[in-house]
């Protein structure tokens, strides 16, 4: 019997219950695939990067460094087979801080004669942060590669793969800048599109490709127009409103707090909403909340943000991403943007946990006067990962979580739905049966408003 066919023997070819947290073991559910296939593809695609780039490695790191590659393609190839075993998880060995956090989390999932879960019958939201963490486990217990981020390259190739939609969309907000008084009616009719280039920019995501770079040509904003029919909901007038509604108000120190999603076009998209919402006075403190490990492939971390800007600013071949770009090094010189890689967006626990697990991030975010929650996997934890009906209402998916309002922004990666209209979704797996994995469609959702 080969190992994948082990895989397919221990799952059954049913759909997950609803209402319920998804688990892998129901082949008909996204999980499968992505345990079964995507994950050792991605791992491995990871560990081939490293191979084909050992000699600029050992260039940078020095020699004695060939002995952490090795150990890390053996780890990663463990990884592989794990998975494809099914054999339990198990503890996670570094010195990291969050380690103890996830060793307890695996502890209380096991039985009480200590026997551990395991990859296809565990929830699926841990699984598959587990997954991730293993792969930066494997470097983070070597000795030169320690910070080493693997898919560094690949978000940065990403970035300039893009440049040619970038600088339309570039243009048209430079020119925007630059005028003395932009009448409010032309800041309503173009808020919605600038938010809406925010949420299709999520369909660039490494994590669907093992890293290869999806390029994005066309114009940004003659995409939100073509694509609008894709929106499976929309309550971007809701968010709209009230922007527009707060203006009138006397209110100092608004923060907008951006919970981040991918590296390369996706955040320029984010930057550029969030200069749109700061020259407009909608609000005046940014803080990008991005990830503090390499996390899903191609999730912003704080290299992956400085080095973005700094790309653009003075790397980058238009003279209008570099005007771009200096803005925001303005932004971050001045403290008007601040970037945080709290630790709680890369453990394993949905946001509904956060009041709980992490009560000074929760009181943090409280302090929020918007917070927008970027991209797919956001989404699921916002929801708690949960295989709701797709009618739920989003603020009743999202439960507990509501330190402030919130506006979710995400193109469709995985079986989790809600707030949809009745019949809405039975009528679009009839005629696009893979609607739901590869990001076509969009919802954009709030809470408390
Ligand atoms: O959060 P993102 O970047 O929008 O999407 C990430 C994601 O699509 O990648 C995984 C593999 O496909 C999914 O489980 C997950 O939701």
């Amino acid at each position: 019997m080969t190992i994948e066919s082990k895989l397919f023997n221990l799952c059954i070819d049913e759909s997950p219950p609803r209402n319920k947290p998804l688990v892998a073991k129901y082949m008909r559910s996204f999980a499968f695939p992505v345990l079964s296939k995507l994950s050792p593809f991605n791992i491995s695609k990871t560990g081939s990067y490293l191979s084909a780039n050992k000699n600029v490695i050992l260039q940078k790191y020095g020699a004695e460094a060939e002995n952490d590659i090795t150990s890390v393609l053996e780890k990663l190839e463990s990884l592989i087979a794990d998975i494809l075993s099914n054999s339990p998880f198990r503890e996670l060995s570094s010195d990291n801080i969050d380690v103890k956090i996830w060793n307890k989390v695996l502890d209380d999932f096991s039985d009480q004669d200590g026997s551990r879960p395991t990859w296809v019958y565990t929830n699926w939201l841990y699984t598959e942060c587990y997954i991730h963490r293993r792969i930066f486990e494997a470097f983070e217990t070597s000795t030169f590669l320690k910070n080493y981020d693997p898919f560094y390259e690949q978000k940065m190739k990403a970035l300039s793969h893009c440049e040619e939609a970038m600088d339309i969309l570039g243009k048209f907000l430079i020119k925007y800048f630059n005028k003395n008084n932009v009448p409010l009616k032309n800041l309503r009719e173009d808020l919605p599109k600038i938010i809406k280039c925010a949420l299709w920019g999520n369909r660039c995501d490494l994590s669907q490709t093992g890293g290869d770079a999806i390029a994005q040509t066309e114009s940004p904003l003659d995409l939100v127009e073509s694509l609008q029919d894709l929106m499976l909901a929309d309550e971007s007038s809701k968010i709209v409103d009230f922007l527009f509604t707060s203006l009138n108000e006397s209110k100092n120190n608004k923060i907008l707090d951006i919970i981040l999603d991918n590296a390369g076009y996706e955040l320029f998209t984010d930057l550029c909403l969030a200069d749109y919402l700061v020259t407009y006075k909608f609000v005046d403190i940014v803080r990008f909340h991005g990830k503090a490990i390499p996390w899903f492939v191609s999730d912003v971390t704080s290299q992956d943000f400085t080095a973005t800007i700094n790309y653009i600013a003075h790397t980058s071949r238009s003279e209008t991403l570099k005007e771009l770009g200096k803005r925001w090094e303005g932004y971050f010189k001045s403290g008007q943007w601040i970037f945080e890689s709290e630790q709680f967006w890369t453990l394993p626990f949905n946001f509904g946990q956060m009041k709980s697990l992490d009560n000074e991030l929760y009181s943090k975010l409280s302090e929020s006067f918007l917070i927008i929650s970027k991209g797919d996997l956001n989404y699921r934890k916002l929801v708690g990962d949960i295989f709701w009906e797709p009618t739920v209402p989003f603020t009743q998916a999202v439960g507990s979580f509501k330190p402030s309002k919130l506006l979710a922004l995400r193109t469709l990666k995985s079986d989790i739905t809600c707030g949809l209209a009745e019949g809405l979704a039975e009528h679009i797996s009839k005629n696009d049966p893979d609607w739901l994995k590869i990001g076509k469609y969009a919802v954009i959702h709030v809470d408390g408003l």
